[in-house]
């Protein structure tokens, strides 16, 4: 299942004030860190779990914990950070390998220029995280290189997906799974997702707003 389009009307009410025009930086980077927790919430939903024996205020008991796998949260710089606080409010433990992937705006294609990877990698769940996934090219470059460093699991979230972005990914990486707030309609000249929520980066971070 490469694809999962997560409906809950919190995320679908928090998605429509992200989609606004005049929205404040300030807004725009608190619906993102909400809406990558809710996506969080989800997107740990299956994860395995194990019983273990603790002393409570009546005796012992019997209480669970995840099993195995340790985490790592994979920012694609620089606007995934904008995710990175809600993620990790769900998963505080989860350590952080960032990645450094520009989209040139002429070519679309990802130019990755920084891969600063947790040690021991091969053996944790990777959760990759950036508001958009437009052509695809930076979240399969992104899932290349981790793949390279030796991650067997890994699984990806995104505020917004565009339809040529997921197949990018389910072509080259069909065995990852992407949680998304919302499949939006297309792709424009430009390679910006409409209606999407314009550059994801620069409303973040207060830089310029391009003419998309
Ligand atoms: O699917 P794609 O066509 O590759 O486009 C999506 C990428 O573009 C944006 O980043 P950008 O390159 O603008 O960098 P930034 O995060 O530094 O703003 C976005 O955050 C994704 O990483
Ligand atoms: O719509 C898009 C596409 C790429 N990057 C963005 O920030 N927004
Ligand atoms: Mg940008």
């Amino acid at each position: 299942m490469p694809i999962r389009e997560i409906r809950h009307p919190l995320i679908r009410h928090k998605l429509g004030l992200m989609r606004r025009a005049d929205i404040s930086t300030k807004n725009f980077r608190e619906l993102a860190q909400e809406v990558g927790a809710l996506l969080t919430y989800e997107a740990t939903k299956d994860l395995t779990l194990e019983t273990y024996e603790i002393e409570g205020w009546c005796g012992t008991v019997q209480v669970e914990k995840i099993a195995g796998k340790k985490i790592t949260v994979v920012p694609i710089l620089r606007a995934g950070i904008g995710m990175l606080e809600g993620v990790l409010s769900l998963i505080p433990g989860a350590k952080v390998s960032a990645v450094g992937i520009a989209r040139n705006e002429e070519t679309l294609q990802a130019h990755t220029y920084l891969e600063k990877l947790v040690p021991e990698i091969n053996e944790r769940l990777a959760m990759i995280i950036d508001p958009m996934l437009a052509t695809g090219s930076s979240m399969v470059a992104t899932i290349d290189l981790l793949k390279k460093a030796g991650c067997k699991e890994i699984r990806a979230m995104v505020l917004v997906a565009a339809p040529e972005g997921i197949a990018a990914v389910e072509a080259a990486h069909p065995d990852v799974t992407i949680y998304t707030a919302s499949i939006d309609e297309r792709l424009n000249e430009h390679g910006y997702i409409i209606p999407g929520l314009g550059d994801a980066g620069d409303k973040i971070f207060g830089t310029k707003q391009k003419d998309v």
